[in-house]
Order: C-alpha cells, then structure tokens, then sequence
C-alpha cells in the first residue's frame, strides 16, 4: 500500500477553490516534491495531508489512516512554514522538550548536529537567523524519527550551502527509508531531491513526473549554440545534437568556438507547463 493515497481531493474557501480534484500517490520510501506558483494549492493540499485542515470532499489515506480521523502524530514529521521562534527558549531547550513528545524520539544532540546548528545550541531562538531558524523547524520535524516527513518550502532563506548540507540530509532520511513530501519554488531543488514531482496549478494537479522526464524533457529538442569565425553566435534546436557537432568540428577543423549543446532545464518545461494554465 502507499504512503499516501488521495482522490478527489477538494477544498474552498468560500467562493475560492484552492483544491480542485485532486489524486495523488506517494509511495513509500519516495521523495515526492510538489511545485506550483503562489497560490496554487500546494500548502492547503499538504496541511490536509497532515490533518490539520479539513477537507470539503475526496478520500484521503496517510499511512492507512484518514489524517482527518486519527492522530497520526508519532508517525509523521511536519515543518511548516516559517515558524522558528520560541521565545526565551535555547534550542537545546526547545529540540528537547519536542523529544518528549514521542515514544521513540531521536537524541537530540544528534539531530541538533544533522541539522548544522551545533554551535548553536545554547542560542535563544529568537537571536537565530531566518535560515537557522528554518533548520530549527527541520530538527523539529524530524526529532520523532517519523514514517513520513512533510517539508513546506524548507529552504527559503538558506544560503546556498546551507542548501547543499539541507539537501544531503533529505538524501540522508531518505537513505533511512523515511517517505518525504515537499513543497519548493526551488526547481533545482525537486531536481535534485525528487524521484517524482506533481505540479499544481489552480488546485489542479497538471502533470506528474520525474524530474528528468516531465513534460517530456527527456526527449526534448537539444539547442546548439557557437560562435562563429566572424564573432557572431549561431545556434540551431536538434533532435540529432551529436550529429551537428560531429558536422561542426569537422567545419572548424577542431574545436568548436564557444561550444555548449543543452536542453530545456525543469525550470524550463515548468515555465511552459504553468503558462498554458
Ligand atoms: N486560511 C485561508 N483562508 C482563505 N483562503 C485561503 C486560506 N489558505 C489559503 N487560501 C487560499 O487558497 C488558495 C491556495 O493557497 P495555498 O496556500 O494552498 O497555495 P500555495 O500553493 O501553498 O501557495 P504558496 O506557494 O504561495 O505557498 C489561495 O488562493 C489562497 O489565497
């Protein structure tokens, strides 16, 4: 059975429908990212995922269990979005009073240290900056050793690196076999974290996929480009890519000026999916 199995879903707002039909399913062990722009419906999906919104209509499984129905809470990490602060608390503090929350809690030492914020511990929240506040919520999230991890834009406001450690750390929980759903505007991100993305447009789930092949990416027209010997950039699109190199060298005799060979980018086939919507 999935992690996760949801059809019909929908959800207003009053005369606002956010969710609007949706089916989705997660399997086990996956990472699964959700992408769509502001507004689309992702967090009002994922917050009804996690039982703490209702729905209006649909089925909704989350580890064999209805969210709405039953407390899911020792199986399941949550990191919303931006919360980071509590008061006069140390994050030793907070990390450690989460633990005792569950029955099978991590150390938190070591989840302060996975999280990067070892030199922090004895810090009161509130003197954490925004990107060390957002690697709180991810210690927080994830103290319980949960099933299934859910992560809404875990990574505004890290600094590139901070990404990069954020990221071995999903890699790392995945490793582990936790199953995780997460929202980003990333889409470098969902490339290198996903095993499949779902975007949403307008409550809508549009398109499924892996990174490497949605919206047919993978098979996309390759775009050419070099200089020529006048200075000038040409560039041609081509289904036979190499062929066009193999052509060109033998044209300049040796190396190409300016060479690159590329395809759309996930941000590419994202732009143009979202457009038609
Ligand atoms: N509590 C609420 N009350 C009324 N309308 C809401 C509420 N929460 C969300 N909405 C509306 O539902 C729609 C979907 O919002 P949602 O937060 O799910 O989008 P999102 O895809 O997560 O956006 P973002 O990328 O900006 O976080 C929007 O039109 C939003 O204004």
């Amino acid at each position: 059975m999935d992690a996760i199995r949801v059809r019909g879903l929908r959800k207003a707002y009053g005369d606002n429908v956010a969710v609007d039909g949706v089916d989705l399913d997660v399997a086990h062990g996956e990472v699964f990212a959700l992408l769509g722009p502001n507004g689309a419906g992702k967090t009002t999906t994922v917050e009804i995922l996690e039982g703490y919104r209702r729905r209006d209509a649909g089925e909704v499984s989350v580890l064999g269990s209805d969210p709405a129905a039953h407390g899911l809470r020792d199986r399941v990490g949550i990191v919303l979005q931006g919360t980071g602060e509590f008061d006069e608390l140390t994050v030793g503090e907070v990390v450690r009073h989460f633990a005792r929350f569950y029955p099978a809690a991590d150390d938190p030492a070591a989840v302060i240290e996975r999280v990067g914020l070892a030199d922090k511990v004895r810090a009161r929240t509130h003197t954490l900056s925004g990107g060390q506040k957002r690697r709180l919520d991810v210690a927080l999230g994830i103290i319980g050793r949960p099933e299934l991890l859910f992560l809404d834009e875990p990574t505004t406001g890290f600094d590139p690196e901070a990404r990069r450690e954020f990221w071995q750390l999903i890699r790392d929980l995945r490793a582990s076999g936790t199953t995780i759903v997460l929202t980003t505007h990333y889409l470098e991100e969902a490339e290198a974290l996903a095993d499949r993305v779902g975007v949403i447009a307008r409550g809508r789930l549009i398109a499924v996929d892996t990174p490497r092949s949605l919206g047919r990416r993978d098979s996309a027209l390759a775009t050419v480009s070099w200089r020529t010997p006048e200075g000038a950039w040409e560039r041609t699109r081509s289904a036979t890519p190499t062929a066009v190199v193999t052509d060109l060298a033998t044209r300049f005799a040796g190396e190409v000026p300016g060479l690159t060979v590329t395809r759309p980018t996930l941000e590419d086939v994202y732009l143009e999916m979202i457009g038609d919507h």
